[in-house]
C-alpha cells in the first residue's frame, strides 16, 4: 500500500490516490474526502490503445482501494499519461529517460489523457479526458537544466505544467486541471451522479 491515508470519519468519499496535485484538485470542489492509495500492476497489455491503458488503470486504482476499504463510500481512482507520436510516456526512471522525453516532446503537440474512475458498491463510471498541448523546441541545456530542478520526477511524460514546465507550452486545448491530475468539470459530473456533496452542491 502507499503511504497516504488519512483518518476514515466523517467523509464522502474516498481519494484512491498518492498524488498531492490530486488531493489539491479536489480540495479545490470542496469535498469532503480522505486518502487511501493503493499499488497496482501498471504493466500496458499487449496492443492496448493509451485510452484503454489509462481507462483501465483508474478502474484498477478505484477497484484495489475499494477491495481493501469495503463499505459504502464511493471510491475515486485515476490516472494521467502522456501519448507523443503513438508512444505512451509514464513517468521517468532516471535522467536519460526523462532527457530521451522531453527531447520527443519538444517543437510538438502531444496529448495527455486523465481518466477518472468513481465506483460504490453496485456500479462504477470512467471518462478519459484528453489534451492538446503543443512545447516549443528545447536546447539540451534547458532539458538539463529542468531535470536538475527535480520537477520531471513524478510526473507523467517528465514535466510539470504547473511548475516550470509552463514555459515550454506554447499553446494547449482541452482540460487544464486534466493535464496537472484531475479533470474538474468531468470529475464534478461523476460526483454528481454518484451523489456525492460538493461545496456547490452540499447534501
Ligand atoms: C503532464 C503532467 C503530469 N503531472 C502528474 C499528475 C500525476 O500525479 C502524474 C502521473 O502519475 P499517475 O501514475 O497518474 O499518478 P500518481 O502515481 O502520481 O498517483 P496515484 O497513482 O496514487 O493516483 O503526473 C503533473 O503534475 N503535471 C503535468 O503537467
Amino acid at each position: 500500500m502507499k503511504q497516504a491515508t488519512t483518518t476514515q470519519s466523517d467523509h464522502d468519499l474516498i481519494l484512491g490516490s498518492a498524488s498531492p496535485r490530486r488531493q489539491e484538485l479536489l480540495a479545490q470542489l470542496g469535498v469532503n474526502f480522505h486518502v487511501h492509495a493503493s499499488d497496482i500492476d501498471e504493466t500496458p497489455f499487449q496492443q492496448e490503445s493509451p485510452a484503454a491503458y489509462v481507462a483501465r488503470l483508474a478502474e484498477a486504482k478505484s477497484s484495489a482501494v475499494m477491495a481493501e476499504v469495503g463499505g459504502d463510500i464511493p471510491v475515486l481512482g485515476s490516472d494521467t499519461i502522456v501519448v507523443s507520436q503513438s508512444e505512451l510516456l509514464g513517468k521517468p526512471v532516471d535522467e536519460a529517460d526523462a532527457t530521451r522525453m522531453l527531447t520527443a516532446l519538444s517543437g510538438r503537440e502531444h496529448q495527455v489523457m486523465t481518466a477518472v474512475c468513481v465506483r460504490n458498491r453496485e456500479r462504477h463510471e470512467v471518462v478519459v479526458v484528453v489534451s492538446d498541448v503543443t512545447f516549443r523546441e528545447l536546447t539540451e541545456a534547458e532539458i538539463s537544466a529542468y531535470w536538475q530542478s527535480g520537477e520531471p520526477e513524478g510526473k507523467a511524460g517528465a514535466y510539470a505544467i504547473q511548475g516550470l514546465g509552463a514555459t515550454f507550452v506554447s499553446a494547449m486545448k482541452g482540460s487544464y486541471s486534466g493535464i496537472v491530475g484531475l479533470p474538474l468539470y468531468q470529475t464534478d459530473q461523476l460526483l454528481k451522479s454518484f451523489a456525492v456533496p460538493t461545496r456547490l452542491r452540499p447534501r
